[in-house]
Parts: C-alpha cells; sequence; structure tokens
C-alpha cells in the first residue's frame, strides 16, 4: 500500500467525480480518520455510490481515496481493488452464511495464523460489544433481523478493517429493533478506534451515532464538519427543520439521587437531565429540540423551567412569514456551546431579539429526558 509524505495521515479524504448511466456525481469531503462519519442526504443522493467509490466497487478515474495516510485511489491512476483495501462492508441486510455457526460466520474473513497474531481487534471484545456471545453455536437461520446484523457488524470487524463501511445497516429493521441495537453502535464507536463511514436517510441516527456529518443533495455534498456545527448553521436545511435539533456531548457532573437528576456540563452551560445514574466524568449526548428552547431578555422570576442559561444570538433565519430559527451561544461571554430556539416572529419582535442580542436560553427539564433528549 502507498504512503508518502504527500499523504493525509488522521484524516479521510474522499473526492469522485463522474457520472454513472444518467447519475451525475461530483462529492467530496475529508475527515478525521476517528468516530463516525455520517453521509447524510434523502433517497438517490448518491450516498451509496460514494460508499462503493471508497469501496472501489465503482471506479470513476477523476477520484481520490486517501484513508489514515494510505492512498487508494489518486488521480494519477492509482486505484487499488476492493480485495486490497482493508475496510469492513455491512449492508443493509446481513448475508450471513446458513450452514455455518454464528462463530464461523464471524471468523470468515478474519486473518488467520501467523497474520492475525497481532490483531488490534479481538475476538471476545466484538462479542461482548455486539452482544452475541450467547449465539456463537447457534445457526444463522433462527436469529432474529436485530441478530443477524450485529453478526454481521461483528464479521466485518473481525476482518480487522482500518475503515467501516456501513450502508443504512438498520434500514431494514422495525422500530424497536433499531432502538435496541443503536446502543450497540454508540459502544463500537466509543470503544475502539476504528473510523465508521455510516450512511443513513434518517436524522435520528445521526443525531445518536455521527460524530461528523457529510450533507448530500443531487450527487453533490452541501457542507461537511462536526455535526453541531451543521446542526446549528442556519443556512442547511438541518437548522429550519421542523424537528431540528442541536445534539451536544457532555460531561457528567454530579446526580441528584433525590431528584433523579443528572447535572451535566458543556461549554458556556450546565444542564439538569432526569437521567438514571452515570458515573462522575462520562460523556453523555444529549439532544435539545428547537421548539423546547425558549429566550427570554432578562432573567425570569421563580420557575418551573430548571435548565436556564445565559448566551448571545449568534445568527437566525426566518423559517417562512411566522417563524424565525435563532442560533445561541450559551455562556456569559456568548462563545459557548450553541442550540437552536425557533420562535414566532411576533416574539423575535416584541422582545427586539436580533443578533449579538444578548438573551437566557431556557429549557425544560423533561424535554431532556428519556424518549425525548435521550
Ligand atoms: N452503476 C450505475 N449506473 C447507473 N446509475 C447508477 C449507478 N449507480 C448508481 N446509479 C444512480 O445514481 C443515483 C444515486 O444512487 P445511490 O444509490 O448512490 O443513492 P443513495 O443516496 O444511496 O440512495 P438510497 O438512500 O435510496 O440508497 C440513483 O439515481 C441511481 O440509480
Amino acid at each position: 500500500m502507498s504512503q508518502s509524505p504527500g499523504t493525509h495521515p488522521h484524516t479521510i479524504r474522499a473526492a469522485f467525480r463522474g457520472t454513472l448511466g444518467k447519475f451525475a456525481l461530483d462529492a467530496g469531503f475529508s475527515a478525521p480518520a476517528k468516530g463516525v462519519t455520517a453521509l447524510f442526504g434523502p433517497s438517490g443522493c448518491g450516498k451509496t455510490t460514494v460508499l462503493r467509490c471508497i469501496a472501489g466497487l465503482n471506479r470513476l478515474a477523476d477520484g481520490v481515496c486517501d484513508i489514515d495516510g494510505d492512498v487508494w485511489q489518486d488521480r494519477d491512476g492509482t486505484f487499488l481493488p476492493t480485495h486490497r483495501r482493508p475496510l469492513g462492508y455491512v449492508f443493509q441486510e446481513a448475508s450471513l452464511f446458513p450452514h455455518l455457526t454464528v462463530r464461523k460466520n464471524l471468523l470468515f474473513g478474519a486473518p488467520r495464523g501467523d497474520a492475525g497474531k497481532n490483531n488490534p481487534v479481538a475476538f471476545d471484545e466484538v462479542t461482548d460489544l455486539l452482544g452475541v456471545t450467547p449465539l456463537l453455536d447457534r445457526s444463522p437461520r433462527n436469529l432474529s433481523g436485530g441478530e443477524r446484523q450485529r453478526v454481521a457488524i461483528g464479521r466485518a470487524l473481525l476482518s480487522q478493517p482500518k475503515l467501516l463501511l456501513m450502508d443504512e445497516p438498520l434500514s431494514a429493521l422495525d422500530r424497536v429493533t433499531k432502538s435496541e441495537i443503536l446502543p450497540f453502535l454508540e459502544r463500537l464507536r466509543d470503544r475502539l478506534s476504528l473510523p465508521i463511514v455510516y450512511i443513513t436517510h434518517d436524522i435520528a441516527e445521526v443525531e445518536r451515532l455521527a460524530d461528523q456529518v457529510v450533507l448530500m443533495e443531487k450527487g453533490r455534498v452541501l457542507a461537511a464538519g462536526p455535526l453541531a456545527d451543521l446542526q446549528s448553521d442556519p443556512s442547511l436545511p438541518l437548522a429550519t427543520a421542523r424537528d431540528a435539533a442541536v445534539t451536544l456531548d457532555t460531561t457528567v457532573e454530579a446526580y441528584d439521587r433525590a431528584y433523579g437528576l443528572l447535572t451535566l456540563t458543556v461549554r458556556g452551560s450546565r444542564f439538569f437531565v432526569p437521567a438514571t445514574p452515570s458515573p462522575v466524568g462520562e460523556r453523555r449526548r444529549i439532544r435539545i429540540i428547537s421548539t423546547d428552547v425558549s429566550l427570554t431578555r432578562a432573567p425570569p422570576g421563580p420557575s418551573s423551567i430548571l435548565n436556564l442559561s445565559p448566551g448571545r444570538i449568534v445568527s437566525a433565519k426566518p423559517i417562512d412569514s411566522n417563524e424565525i430559527v435563532a442560533v445561541v451561544a450559551l455562556g456569559s461571554d456568548g462563545e459557548g456551546a450553541r442550540v437552536l430556539s425557533r420562535l414566532t416572529r411576533k416574539s423575535w419582535d416584541e422582545l427586539r431579539l436580533g443578533v449579538d442580542v444578548a438573551v437566557f436560553a431556557q429549557v425544560k427539564a423533561v424535554a431532556l429526558g428519556p424518549g425525548r433528549g435521550e
């Protein structure tokens, strides 16, 4: 595999331009080679095509694919065939070998003997992370859809990839099974230092899993960057959507056992959230929906709303003739984490709000609790 001083360690660089049938693709992005990078956009915008180009399954001559310092494709004609690219690929539906046990399915494609001596991903760790240890001696024939998909993810991981590609891995599953698998994917993201490129058209999956997002539309990249940056950019469609939200990665500061409330800190603020106990220092991701955030100009009197933070309006955009979305940077210096507040134009006018105006952002704690923010 070629590695030269001109390459980009710790980075995924992918850019592909060309046509497939009638479809024109001109999509490029760079992202840190760690955590989950979500390719997000409507059906038919080219997400799978980009993933297939990264895998070497589609070949566009005008293409660059540089994964953590290794060049898989370049405009000078470099093009590694798929089997020489150390990647795992998880599809919408798991295709397991029906005549092999779960254990043999998992080990299929795993390096053996000397080649497997220094495997960074250990068998026991993967089966434990994915909760498939009790299934090892079973046949895939009698596994549920969710169990099959967890085995398929395990098999991809045990091939010891440098990059894991996942193409809508939850879309064939029902809502309950999806919500059962999401915590497994969060654990993979948090415990393994393996970059994942994850396709979805479901914003809820992006909010739960993504560290970076590549926003696609009609074969092009609209924007790419850290999830919170894209969510709080009013020029992008995420911020003005009816269900717009920001996700904040917070740290557990305390737990109030008497009231069942976690205190979570984030740059410029802290939030009280109804939740089960979590160890101090643990990372916790919360989701704050734009319609749950209200603004005041002056600190309010006694209120049932537990979460109150000073901040500053940094940008705003009309959604239609009646509603506006404001981006508020939290903290007394107005430099902290950003949240969205969706409000009526009437409130906007009556409070004389505008960019650079100091405000207090309020969020009910119950809006951040189980089933809402968590
Ligand atoms: N090899 C090909 N030849 C012709 N057209 C193609 C080829 N590959 C993809 N396309 C077309 O490119 C477009 C983008 O498809 P792609 O599957 O990448 O979109 P997507 O964003 O992943 O959509 P979905 O979420 O529905 O899977 C589609 O119109 C598809 O028909």
